[in-house]
């Protein structure tokens, strides 16, 4: 049997702002998610021995029940009451997305993991079901399995789905640093006065493909707070304004930086000098549903 594939897409914040901290330690937030062309691909095969076997060509990456994959593929076949321990297949992970920099890496992986073995599987899941054990996995996972733009509110589980008159191309770097996102957002207070973005000006301007407006109103309140941690990235960020970006910044929790440029040939241009100081520099466009 061929072995069954499925893109995995990273996402960008255009936006971050935090409404409260709920009980359960999670924040309600608003923000705004745009799926982005950088991508790991998931390949599911059948194995010779019993159990699931993860295997990656990123050395670093956790290849035990920690991976985001085998939780997606534990809490899927608990769904269609499969025993994993009578299955024989191989996850393979081939990791294009920086780890642990706010680009939803992991996230991308247990969506892609969902779909390709619900087809492995020939089982169809109803969207919510498929959402509601995403969310199990990690508050970014509901997006992922929904992809495009969208306003995401909650704890990032509740999706509007958003036009887009423009695509944009974009230069992002992830510094030679990392940052968890649990602790960025324990460091976050609800007094810090951190710059909060405008959500409805932001569709606004997008569904009018209205750039420069859109500019204006983009924040993502966790950037100071990471930022404490790890100061390259004001650093970047003026870098990639140097270099054109009609708008820099960060994603996530962190740490990577995205710039958003008006042509593909500027974002081109930016890409080739920003490559030569950071070795983590990627190109890539938004992907549109
Ligand atoms: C920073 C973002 O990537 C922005 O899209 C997400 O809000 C984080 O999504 P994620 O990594 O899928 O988050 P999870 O794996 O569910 O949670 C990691 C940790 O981040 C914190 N967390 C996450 C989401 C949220 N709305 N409030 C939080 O406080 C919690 O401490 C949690 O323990
Ligand atoms: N398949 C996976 N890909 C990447 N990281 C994974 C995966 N499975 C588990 N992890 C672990 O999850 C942590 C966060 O990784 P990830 O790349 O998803 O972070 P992130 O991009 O900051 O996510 P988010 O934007 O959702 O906060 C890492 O420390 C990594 O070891």
């Amino acid at each position: 049997m061929e072995p069954i594939r499925e893109k995995a897409y990273a996402k960008v914040n255009l936006s971050l702002d935090i409404l409260g901290k709920r009980q359960d330690g999670y924040h309600e937030v608003s923000m705004i998610m745009q799926q982005i062309s950088l991508h790991d691909l998931i390949e599911i095969s059948t194995g010779r021995q019993p159990g699931i076997k993860i295997t990656s060509n990123k050395s670093k990456l956790p290849l035990n029940k920690n991976n985001l994959v085998y939780k997606a593929a534990e809490k899927l076949a608990n769904y269609h009451q499969i025993h994993l321990q009578k299955e024989s297949i191989i996850i393979h992970i081939e990791k294009n997305i920086p780890v642990a920099a706010g680009l939803a890496g992991g996230s991308a992986d247990a969506a892609a993991t969902f779909c390709a073995l619900n087809r492995y599987w020939k089982k169809e899941v109803a969207e919510n079901d498929l959402m509601d054990l995403g969310k199990e996995i990690g508050a970014d996972v509901p997006y992922c399995l929904m992809g495009g733009t969208a306003l995401a509110e909650g704890i990032g589980e509740k999706l509007t789905p958003l036009k887009v008159k423009t695509p944009m191309w974009m230069v992002l770097v992830k510094p030679p640093f990392s940052a968890s996102t649990a602790e960025v957002y324990k460091a976050f207070s609800m007094e810090s006065g951190n710059r909060r973005p405008d959500n409805q000006k932001i569709i606004e301007a997008l569904s009018e493909g209205k750039l420069s407006t859109l500019a204006l109103f983009m924040e993502n309140v966790l950037q100071p707070v990471t930022t404490s941690m790890v100061p390259e990235i004001e650093k970047v960020q003026k870098k990639l304004l140097e270099f054109n970006a009609f708008h820099a910044m960060m994603s996530g929790s962190g740490t990577t930086v995205f710039g958003l440029f008006k042509t593909r040939k500027k974002a081109e241009s930016a890409y080739g000098k920003i490559r030569k100081i950071y070795q983590e520099t990627y190109i890539a466009h938004t992907i549109h549903r």
